[in-house]
């Protein structure tokens, strides 16, 4: 096998094109099956179409001198591959093992973690703003950032911004045509023209083969060619739209042709000013079921699951949207996880899709809502805190009746430090005029969901996780702005959010099994607290608070500042000691979401203990 001899970017340098081809092959072979055979999923679609264009990138530069950078980074199987980590997807996106993203502690060869979208061109702006400073030390820079991820606003403050700088950096344009699904937006719809007519990529590098093989003026010619297209350019291509930034274009290139790339990207290179060079590929390429997936061409091989968070939003987004025609659906790129393609099968035209773009997705709600329609903006948790400003002053300022779905709050694993939803509750509760709900059941997604939609004086968000939602009976069902009182007891107060709920229940078994009486509250509603919840709390010795969200600033913080001001009235020895249990950090590094809660003593035996360790005992 080829792909056992490749153990670093020089070794792809020695071989022949047909062995380009073969080794091409079993990159996807092994992709297929790693993904495929995975505990903690992977992304397939993505990297099997990054496997030619990852190749001529290693080929052409020389890597880590040459820093290459990836936009997500879901699409850098292949760059781990042929950077020497071929034994390392073993353990792809398990728990000390190795990242689905670039991680720096891995190899000199990765440069950037984050794994939100549209941020590679500031970077690359940024790395050759250094090389061309007294520092530098002539490295080139090289971004890989995908049609998906150019819809994304920071992507064009960045082009803008390297035009003007005149910085040299490579911006490699990779265009599938999806992002999940269909990538939207003018550009991809100008472009998609020519994914439909290979003709023209095949036709276009001929010609300019062609001239550039004239002796001296060749490459001049090459260049005038584009000129010479320039009726047609500005029909089929988006040439004029980078070079009024003043950032170059050439393309588009066959991202599957080895040996076409590397041409174009050398002369890239020759060009020594801020470029974009336009492939083509097609995402899930060699694998057939990702190839016919029309929904997201395998992005990842997860699917919504019946039984979820997700589910129940879908379900009751569909019922809710029967009786309130001025429900509309906002995604940011990703209808399909987000439980929203029912929706819009079941409602046409009530579905918004807005590219990867946050921030542009929670002003047009603001707008919408301004407008007299009810906007319900369905992103992930993480995703959210990239437009706080947004939901802040656009929405919050304004009072807007804007409906925040949050699905993958709270910590998500697989995905690594950047993915984990752990700060929508402690930015959103210091929106004014915000209330965010917390569903710890299937039942209770579709009762908040319709609860949120009555109020109409300011927004709201409901946030809820990756999981299985439990099924509980209509009795175990909130309603309103009120809390939820599961059990009652005199020793201990454990308030479980979301779905921390079950762990608080277990851990007062455990407790009662030593004779220690606990109460149990379920808070529904986060932010505010239900008074209720909180005069009660602050009447047991001590109060336990369990939430999957950053500790600091979060619903156990307010929940203790709440309890102790009714308390200051006491004698210190009569005041509750308010125990708040929740993610210590950040940026938690992978591995399994209930493996991690454990860890962090968010369990039933952990805050169990957390109460003995408050009482003494
Ligand atoms: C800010 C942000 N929003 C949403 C996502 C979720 N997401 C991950 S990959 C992806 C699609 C990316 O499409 P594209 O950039 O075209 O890359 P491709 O997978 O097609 O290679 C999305 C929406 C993200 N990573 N970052
Ligand atoms: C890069 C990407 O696609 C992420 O947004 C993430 O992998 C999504 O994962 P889940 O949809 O499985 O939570
Ligand atoms: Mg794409």
């Amino acid at each position: 096998m080829l792909l056992d001899r490749i153990s670093c970017p020089a070794d792809l340098r020695r071989l022949t094109p047909d062995q380009l081809d073969e080794l091409s092959a079993e990159i996807r072979e092994f992709i297929v099956e790693v993904v495929s055979t995975s505990t903690s999923g992977g992304h397939l679609g993505s990297n099997l179409g990054a496997v030619e264009l990852t190749l001529a990138l290693h080929r052409v530069f020389d890597s880590p001198r040459d820093i290459l950078l990836w936009d997500i980074g879901h699409q850098a199987y292949v760059h781990k591959i042929v950077t020497g980590r071929l034994r390392g997807f073993e353990t792809l996106r398990q728990a000390d093992g190795m990242s689905g993203y670039p991680c720096r502690a891995e190899s000199e060869h990765d440069w950037v973690e984050n794994s939100h979208a549209s941020t590679i061109i500031s970077y690359a702006h940024g790395l050759a703003t250094a090389q061309a400073s007294d520092q530098g030390e002539g490295r080139r820079v090289v971004a890989v950032i995908g049609d998906g991820a150019m819809t994304g606003g920071m992507a064009y403050e960045a082009l803008n911004n390297l035009g003007a700088s005149g910085s040299k950096a490579i911006i490699i344009l990779n265009d599938n045509g999806r992002s999940y699904a269909p990538t939207v937006g003018r550009m991809a719809e100008t472009v998609s023209r020519l994914r439909v007519d290979p003709r023209y990529v095949r036709q276009r590098a001929k010609v300019e083969d062609g001239l550039r093989k004239v002796p001296y003026v060749g490459d001049h010619l090459a260049w005038g060619m584009h000129g010479a297209l320039a009726g047609m350019r500005e029909m089929l291509e988006p040439t004029a739209f980078f070079e009024s930034l003043g950032v170059k274009y050439t393309g588009p290139i066959d991202g599957h042709d080895v040996v076409g790339l590397e041409k174009a990207l050398r002369h890239a290179v020759e060009l020594d000013e801020p470029i974009v060079v336009h492939v083509l590929t097609d995402k899930g390429k060699g694998y057939g079921p990702a190839e016919q997936d029309d929904v997201k061409r395998m992005h990842d091989i997860g699917a919504p699951k019946p039984g979820t968070y997700t589910a129940a939003f879908t379900e009751a987004l569909i019922k809710e949207a029967e009786n309130r025609l001025e429900v509309v659906a906002i995604t940011a790129a990703m209808p399909d996880s987000t439980g929203l393609l029912p929706f819009a099968e079941a409602h046409p035209g009530r579905m918004v899709d807005v590219g990867i773009a946050e921030q542009h997705a929670v002003t047009s709600a603001a707008g919408m809502a301004m407008g007299g329609l009810r906007p319900v903006v369905a992103l992930y948790s993480t995703f959210l805190s990239r437009a706080f400003d947004q939901a802040n002053l656009d929405v919050g300022l304004h009072g807007q009746p804007v409906v925040f779905c949050l699905d993958r709050a709270g910590i998500t694993g697989d995905d690594g430090p950047s993915h984990h939803g752990v700060l929508d509750m402690v930015l959103l509760s210091k929106v004014p005029g915000m209330t965010i709900f917390a569903p710890s059941s299937y039942q209770e997604v579709q009762q908040m969901l319709h609860d949120a939609l009555e109020i109409t004086s300011g927004p709201v968000a409901i946030r809820w996780s990756k999981t299985a939602a439990p099924h509980v009976d209509e009795a175990e069902v909130g309603s309103g702005l009120t809390a939820r009182k599961v059990a009652t007891g005199t020793d201990v107060c454990l308030v479980g959010v979301g779905k921390i709920l079950p762990a608080c229940i277990e851990a007062a078994e455990l407790l009662e099994a030593d004779g220690i009486s606990c109460t149990v509250w379920d808070p529904r509603v986060v932010h505010p607290l239900d008074p209720a919840l909180v005069v009660d709390a602050a009447s047991h010795p001590v109060v336990i608070s369990g939430e999957d969200g950053y500790r600091d600033g979060g619903v156990g913080a307010t929940l203790a500042d709440q309890v102790a001001d009714i308390a200051l009235e006491r004698p210190a020895a009569e005041r509750p000691a308010v125990r708040v249990c929740g993610i210590p950090t950040t940026y938690l590094d992978q591995g399994k979401p209930d493996a991690i809660l454990s860890a962090l003593g968010l369990d039933g035996p952990g805050l169990a203990a957390e109460a003995r360790r408050a009482l003494g005992r």
